[in-house]
């Protein structure tokens, strides 16, 4: 998705950058308003200096989008608001004149750990202050993560383990005779017991993480019978659809919502 707003209000236009460990996801606000979320891959470093000579923001998103559409007004360059998991591409991004780098000490969540990473924190805190908390969040991400948080906004920890894609990736890369199985965008579940060798993979890694998805949610609800839970990240849709055949009564009470770091990085540009 691109930006297709023409902003009216030019003097609280703000951009949010999540630079993931596969790519780098967008947001345009107004405000407290997300106008427009997209995702990119990784900027050329070239690309990423020349932000830096940018004197509008239509000049900055001609660079992010070179095929795209611009805005039609000139507006001035807007501060860039970044939460990375990558701090090799977070060096690269400062560049840019009015950039702000996140931190886990700007994030409210109490009992936090030093290394937590930047992503979990942000997105706890996004779901649990739009739905409330205690929350769990899930990430169905490069990595796939469970961060969770109690009614007074104290972490309980989590978990984290590799994504559906790298799965695939490291069986395929690993191994000798293996082959890479592309992630599959079809609905329907692969059989359980398989008898050729890309089915028995997509068996071994779907069945193996949806029943892990299941019982960190039980073990949740049961630590806290009216606990929420919320999921994003990139294979959030297949998942839910896996999730909704074989588990109805547990997916129904997922949240989906891809922009839960967006939503933790508003609440604190924001405040309250
Ligand atoms: N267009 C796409 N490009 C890359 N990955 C995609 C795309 N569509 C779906 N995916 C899936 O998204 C997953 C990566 O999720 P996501 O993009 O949320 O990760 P990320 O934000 O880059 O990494 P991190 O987990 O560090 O936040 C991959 O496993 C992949 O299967
Ligand atoms: C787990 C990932 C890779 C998920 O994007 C990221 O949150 C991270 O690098 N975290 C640091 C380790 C931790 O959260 O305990
Ligand atoms: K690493």
């Amino acid at each position: 998705m691109k930006p297709h707003k023409h902003p009216e209000h030019t003097d609280n236009i703000w951009l949010a950058l999540e630079i993931g460990n596969s790519r780098l996801h967008w947001a345009l606000f107004i405000g407290e308003t997300l106008c427009s979320g997209w995702d990119t891959d990784y900027l050329r470093e070239s690309v990423i200096q020349q932000l830096a000579e940018c004197q509008t923001l239509n000049d900055l998103l001609e660079k992010i989008f070179p095929q795209g559409e611009s805005l039609t007004n000139t507006l001035p360059l807007c501060p860039l608001l970044i939460a990375s998991v990558v701090p090799s591409q977070t060096a690269i991004w400062q560049t840019y004149p009015n950039t702000h780098v996140i931190t886990l000490d700007q994030v409210p969540l109490k009992a936090v750990y030093s290394t937590l990473g930047i992503d979990r924190a942000l997105a706890l805190w996004g779901a649990g202050k739009t739905w409330g908390f205690p929350m769990l969040v899930i990430d169905a991400g490069t990595a796939l993560t469970f961060t969770a948080a109690d009614a007074n906004q104290c972490l309980v920890g989590g978990a984290i383990l590799p994504g559906l894609g790298l799965q695939f990736a490291t069986l395929g890369q690993q191994t000798g005779q293996l082959p890479l199985v592309e992630m599959q965008n079809s609905p329907s579940l692969p059989p359980r017991f398989a008898i050729n060798t890309i089915e028995a993979i997509q068996s071994g890694v779907v069945y193996t993480i949806l029943a892990g998805i299941k019982d960190f949610i039980e073990v949740w609800l049961q630590l806290f019978p009216d606990g929420k839970i919320a999921i994003k990240g990139g294979d959030r849709t297949l998942l839910l659809n896996y999730l909704q055949a074989l588990y109805p009564e547990i997916t129904a009470r997922l949240i989906v919502e891809p922009n839960l770091i967006f939503w933790g990085i508003q609440e604190i540009v924001m405040g309250d």
